[in-house]
């Protein structure tokens, strides 16, 4: 039974997952890495290169083989806005796990790092807005939201941990 972690860029979905799998002694998957090593190049040169859509194509390829292979998985940001992936996380009857934060908190995490191309290319305005349209799905798709918010990675797992092993009805498994 995977753990699927989704939500918005800068959310801390990369960073939470591999301290995550680590204090677990699981096995975990970033989807951007096992993309860019099966493209050969970085996200924002595969953006460059061969354009969004195509990216997608590939995400969506590898999000199965990544589900079915590692006990944790972080997705990217626009992952679950891809209703085949939607279908995909659904079927893997796993824990999917939302983390949220501001969106101020995540520009001051994300702000000098251009290796988002969605968030280079984005107004302010946009992002914003983006966020707020994303935010619907990722509540829509998960079965429960962490609030990342003033919190260290450190504390996120501790408290991803203590709802797995409570097995609490907190994970909504009705969602799914
Ligand atoms: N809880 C947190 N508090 C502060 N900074 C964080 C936190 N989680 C992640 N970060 C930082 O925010 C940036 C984005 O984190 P990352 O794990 O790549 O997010 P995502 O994979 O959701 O885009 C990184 O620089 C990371 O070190
Ligand atoms: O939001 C998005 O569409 C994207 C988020 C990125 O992952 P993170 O959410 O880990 O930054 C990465 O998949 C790509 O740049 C596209
Ligand atoms: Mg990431």
């Amino acid at each position: 039974m995977p753990v699927i972690l989704i939500g918005f860029m800068g959310t801390g979905k990369s960073t939470v997952g591999r301290l995550l799998a680590e204090s677990m002694n699981q096995s975990f998957c970033d989807l951007d890495e096992l993309i860019e090593k099966e493209a050969g190049m970085t996200i924002p040169t595969y953006f460059d290169t061969y354009g969004e859509q195509v990216f997608r194509q590939l995400e969506q390829d590898l999000l199965k083989k990544a589900i079915d292979e590692y006990d944790i998985l972080s997705t990217g940001g626009g992952t679950p806005t891809i209703s085949a992936n939607q279908k995909v996380i659904q079927a893997a009857m796993g824990r999917t796990i939302k983390l949220d934060a501001p969106i101020d908190e995540i520009r001051a995490r994300i702000g000098d790092d251009m290796n988002r191309p969605i968030f280079k290319k984005l107004s302010q305005q946009a992002f914003n807005e983006l966020k707020e349209k994303r935010d619907a799905i990722y509540t829509k798709f998960c079965d429960v939201i962490i609030d990342t918010s003033q919190k260290n990675p450190r504390e996120i797992v501790a408290e991803i941990k203590a709802l797995i092993y409570s097995n609490t009805d907190e994970l909504n498994y009705a969602s799914l």
